[in-house]
């Protein structure tokens, strides 16, 4: 028996409060069926998570957008690593996880947080600011680009690439329309940067020519993998850092808790990750026709997974919508799942304990300034503007 829910995911309004819809969606039915978009649902952690893990039946290789690969030509070339199948993801994958190594990350470790001290320093006592331009991007363009080993001029493309890139993921409304337009400079200035020439040697960037001059992909394929890194290493951290802090400026007591017990604070940056939902949505397609919970979806159908309603599912969390930084949020899909599960969750973790490690010894109180704007996109939940005080320790 089939569920059809009349709902669009993208509509505006429903960006602006996608929480307000979730509960509507995991109601409806395990798996339903969207007729304005006309793909399937799912909204569950059970199901959510068991079609990310089950890549031969829910493919990524045919776009992991409403687009399909198979219909349609993609805006971009495809990814190497977020859409495609094995056995080529075995191999990509294999390359990337070699780069974007934790042994690395441990190395730039103590920079990033003596940078995310000195950020939140200059920013304590000295009244209401913004935080998305001020913390949630000025760090993570202070320290990824680098990392990869980016060309200093031209950085600030990276935040309109990463938008388009996520509405691209949507249906072809406004939104995504809006960030073409906009974003025409960027994308020409990111496919320059993912050249050979322009990466720092040392940088992970340079690391995946080299993998490629060890005969582990072509050279043609290491450019877009570099690409990967600047598609999928921004925005998300962005969003991931600014609802942190939103969600600590709601929250002052959870704030209260974590300064009387800093060693959570891994465990607050996980839980901000579940409860955020930064990454709201994202597609698969049927590799078959599949039976999920009674519902016969034919081969070849768009399944809309909703990452952020299944990580505030009451049928596998308590008080879902309560953000608790005591508790023990692993099992989220916050990074996805599976063999496509996030490749820079490492980087991302880091960045925000950075700077939410940074800020407990020397913030007292973060004030909401003035209500929080939100940035709409077609993936992402994104913050425009964060009005807050770091009041001084
Ligand atoms: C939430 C994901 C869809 C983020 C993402 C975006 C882009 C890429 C790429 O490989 O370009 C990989 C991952």
């Amino acid at each position: 028996m089939m569920i059809s829910l009349d709902f669009d995911p993208f509509d505006p309004a429903v960006l602006a409060d996608p929480f307000a819809h979730h509960a509507a969606v995991r109601d409806a039915g395990p798996v339903v069926f969207l007729p304005r978009i006309g793909c399937f649902a799912m909204a569950r952690h059970a199901e959510v998570q068991a079609a990310l893990k089950d890549f031969e039946t829910f493919l990524s290789g045919r776009g992991v957008g409403l687009a399909d690969f198979n219909r349609e030509e993609p805006w971009r070339p495809p990814s190497l690593l977020l859409e495609t199948d094995p056995p080529v993801h075995d191999r990509t994958r294999g390359l990337m996880n070699r780069v974007a190594s934790l042994a690395s990350l441990r190395k730039v470790m103590p920079e990033w947080q003596a940078k995310a001290e000195d950020l939140v320093a200059g920013l304590v006592g000295c009244g209401p600011f913004d935080a998305v331009p001020a913390v949630a991007e000025a760090f993570p363009l202070s320290v990824f680009p680098d990392l990869i080993g980016l060309r200093e001029d031209g950085r600030e493309h990276l935040i309109p690439y990463g938008t388009v890139a996520f509405n691209a993921f949507g249906p072809r409304n406004a939104l995504l329309a809006e960030a073409m337009d906009r974003a025409q400079a960027a994308t020409a200035w990111v496919a320059e940067s993912c050249r050979r020439e322009h990466l720092r040697p040392g940088g992970w960037g340079a690391q995946v020519y080299e993998a490629a001059d060890r005969g582990e992909c072509s050279h043609a394929e290491a450019e877009r993998l570099v690409r990967s890194f600047l598609t999928a290493g921004v925005d998300t951290t962005v969003n991931g850092i600014a609802t942190a802090i939103h969600a600590f400026a709601r929250f002052p007591a959870e704030w209260q808790r974590l300064r009387a017990d800093p060693t959570l604070v891994k465990r607050a940056v996980e839980e901000s990750l579940r409860w955020g939902g930064t990454v709201q949505t994202f597609f698969r397609t049927t590799a078959r026709d599949v039976d999920v919970a009674g519902v016969g979806i034919p081969e070849g159908s768009k399944v809309l997974l909703f990452l952020a309603a299944a990580n505030r599912d009451p049928r596998h969390w308590n008080d879902p919508d309560r953000f608790d930084v005591t508790r023990q949020a692993s099992g989220h899909v916050g990074f996805g799942f599976g063999i496509h599960q996030c490749l820079g969750q490492m980087v991302a973790r880091m960045e925000a304990e950075a700077v939410i490690g940074a800020m407990i010894p020397r913030v007292a109180d973060i004030r909401e300034a003035a209500p929080a704007r939100r940035r709409l996109n077609n993936t992402l939940h994104a913050i425009d503007a964060l009005p807050v005080e770091f009041i001084p320790a």
